[in-house]
């Protein structure tokens, strides 16, 4: 069901950062799918989470080995359906893959490494913001992401209240929270006290592979419920391990397992970088606090959140839907945690399906509260949490 998509890489010229600091000849690669209309009137921006990337929907491949994150979601017929949607998917800045980040050459032609600056969520959207300009887009019919790209969709529909007509946020708090801080301290002392890390300037490599990999670890452990982990793992040995004689538990296995996979797709420097710009994330700073900026909003806001997200909570998600112009608080039914935004691919494209059927409402007549269905009415369960197979079965 997905439609072909082109990569390309779109210079954008330099960016001003919000630390004062000038980032020259920035570049945001990204993809595309659909065709751009006359009228330039229905574009479509889908923004990846933290380590994610352009690769919404599509083929698996030597670079990819998924068939995307939200696989289903761009395409004829589609949620996103290509036949009415010019959809965009930017690489985010700060990664790595393509987009200007740490590993990419600096103006001297060596790779930033040390010497990137800090960036913000803010600076992100500014270089997706020039990234539109270039391609002719002035406001979008829809910004959609989760997570990181639900926290960038946000500052969106804040920072350019006249460029985005609708706006859902996935899994996203207003401000990035000392508990979500907090967890991402560990992480880039894992990285960063890796002997490989060599201040940064690990290129070409290999760079802290042990450091990044416990990052992971530790992440992982939060994008998932403590009832998920409980009841899937408990207490087991991995298959032909015993604990008690020097072998894994199964979910130490399983963490290990996810750490090994970032660090064969994902540069170091990239994630300190991106997880750094998380910890900037507050939609209120010099705007007066999160109240008065949510008040700026003029887009149809959609704000979804995760039952048993215990990183971005769905009291993070309530704040968001304070704005006066949300129109639907809908609660993704899960017991997966914060990677359900991910996982529950029903739930979240009926919840963008709605958004982007959603006729604008004139703000006097919007309600007061929030509304829309608290739970969507087309949500099963992947499947049983119980009977889902561990480790010996995948
Ligand atoms: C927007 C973006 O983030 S785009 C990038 C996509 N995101 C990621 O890659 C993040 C990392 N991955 C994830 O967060 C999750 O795998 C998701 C959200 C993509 C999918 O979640 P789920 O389908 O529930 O997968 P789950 O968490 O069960 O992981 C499955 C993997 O764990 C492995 N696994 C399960 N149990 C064990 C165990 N005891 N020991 C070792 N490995 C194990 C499986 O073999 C499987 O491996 P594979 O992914 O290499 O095939
Ligand atoms: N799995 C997601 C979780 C963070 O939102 C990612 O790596 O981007």
């Amino acid at each position: 069901m997905s439609a072909a998509s082109r990569r390309r890489t779109q210079q954008v010229g330099d960016l001003t950062l919000e630390s004062g600091a000038v980032l020259e000849g920035v570049r945001v690669s990204y993809q595309t799918w659909g065709t751009l209309n006359e009228a330039r009137d229905n574009a479509v921006l889908v923004l990846h989470a933290l380590t994610g990337d352009s690769h919404v929907v599509g083929e698996r491949g030597p670079d990819q080995p998924t068939a995307g994150w939200w696989p289903g979601l761009i395409g004829p017929g589609a949620p996103i359906d290509t036949d009415e949607y010019f959809v965009v998917a930017p690489n985010v800045l700060g990664g790595c893959r393509g987009t200007t980040g740490p590993s990419s050459p600096a103006p001297d032609g060596r790779p930033y490494g040390s010497s990137f600056p800090t960036i913000t969520v803010r600076d992100q959207v500014h270089a997706e913001a020039l990234l539109a300009d270039a391609l002719g887009i002035h406001a979008f019919h829809l910004v959609v992401g989760g997570s990181v790209g639900g926290m960038r969709s946000l500052e969106w529909a804040v920072t350019y209240p006249g460029r985005v007509r609708r706006c859902v946020v996935l899994a996203a708090g207003a401000a990035a929270t000392a508990d979500q801080i907090a967890w991402s301290v560990p992480q880039l002392h894992a990285v960063r006290l890796d002997p490989a890390f060599h201040g940064g300037d690990y290129y070409p490599g290999p760079g802290p592979r042990q450091g990044l990999a416990i990052a992971r670890q530790i992440a992982h452990a939060t994008y998932r419920s403590a009832e998920e982990l409980t009841l899937r793992f408990g207490r087991d040995g991995q298959e032909g391990e015993d604990p008690l004689r020097g072998g894994r538990y199964a979910v130490q296995s399983y963490l290990e397992h996810h750490g090994a996979k970032l660090v064969r797709r994902f540069d170091a420097n990239s994630y300190l970088a991106l997880t750094e710009a998380m910890n900037s994330h507050d939609v209120g700073r010099g705007r007066g606090g999160v109240a008065a900026a949510l008040r700026r909003i003029t887009a149809e806001l959609t704000v979804g959140v995760v039952s048993s997200d215990r990183l971005f909570t769905p009291a993070d998600g309530e704040v968001v839907a304070g704005s006066p112009a949300c129109r639907e608080l809908a609660v993704i039914d899960s017991p997966y945690g914060h990677d359900a935004f991910l996982i529950e691919t029903e739930q979240v494209f009926g919840i963008i399906e709605r958004a982007l059927a959603s006729a604008p409402v004139p703000a006097a007549s919007r309600p007061a509260r929030p509304t829309g269905p608290a739970r969507p009415a087309a949500a099963p369960a992947r499947e049983p949490l119980l009977v889902r197979p561990t480790a010996a079965a995948y």
